[in-house]
């Protein structure tokens, strides 16, 4: 499903807002990690206790770097109502005291299903793929255009489904996983519909010329590459083990 790398076959008059919005949900449907194989594996009752264990160890450094990311996003952004409603995502991630926030928990969900939090903060059982992935996305943000990193988050159009799927999934087919540490997708589906809408909001506002339309499409498509590969790797570990 993913494409590796987009030409930009710049257009010569730009797209209306609406077009550049079709475009752009196109994207996050067609190019989303709902369709990797590891996920429909998952959705379908089909995973080890262990290869759910290394997606919930994997993931967790993707959950981490992402208030990392939206820090360097909102270093880039000049205005005070523009910083505080970036800000709010870092609050969503990291709390705003210590045993709050998504962060911590991830950490419950990882407990519940028998990882210990020492084991997910060390990090160890990250997978180098993972890294790299999870890396490519922080310095995208750090070195391109604010409208590229706002643009990038836009896979959260397609993440209040792709959660709704798997909290119905975890209930179905991993009940040995305890049913409080949920929580995280639970929080992530009203999270991610505001984050979503935001984040369009102000790309729609500031992409005009069809170079930074067609930027944006393609950080898009980035991003989707980016969740492509953590999986890839995740898998990969999985199928190794298997033999
Ligand atoms: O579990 C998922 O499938 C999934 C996907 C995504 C996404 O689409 O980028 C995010 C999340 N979860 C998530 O939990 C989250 O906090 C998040 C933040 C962002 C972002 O790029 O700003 N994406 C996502």
């Amino acid at each position: 499903m993913t494409t590796g790398t987009t030409p930009l076959t710049e257009h010569t008059d730009p797209w209306s807002p609406a077009d550049l919005e079709g475009r752009l949900r196109d994207v996050a449907r067609d190019h989303y990690h709902d369709r990797h194989p590891f996920n429909i594996r998952m959705h379908n009752g089909d995973l080890r206790p262990g290869e759910l264990r290394r997606w919930i160890t994997n993931r967790f450094h993707y959950q981490r770097h992402i208030p990392v990311k939206d820090a360097l996003i909102l270093a880039q952004l000049d205005s005070p109502p523009l910083r505080r409603m970036w800000m709010r995502r870092i609050e969503d991630h990291d709390g705003r005291q210590e045993g709050q926030g998504g962060i911590e928990r991830w950490l419950r969900l990882g407990e519940a299903a028998g990882l210990d939090r020492g084991t997910l903060l060390d990090g160890q059982g990250v997978l180098p793929g993972v890294r790299l992935a999870v890396e490519g996305y922080v310095n995208f943000c750090r070195l391109r255009t604010p409208l590229e990193g706002v643009a990038a988050s836009l896979t959260e159009l397609a993440a209040p489904d792709i959660m709704r799927t798997r909290i119905d999934a975890f209930e179905r087919h991993y009940r040995w996983i305890e049913p409080d540490g949920l929580a995280y997708f639970r929080s992530r589906v009203r999270q991610g519909r505001r984050d979503s809408s935001e984040a369009l909001g102000l790309v729609l506002e500031w992409a005009r010329t069809p170079a930074e339309q067609e930027r944006a499409v393609a950080a898009l498509v980035f991003k989707c590459d980016v969740l492509w590969a953590l999986l890839d790797a995740v898998s990969t570990a999985g199928e190794r083990e298997r033999g």
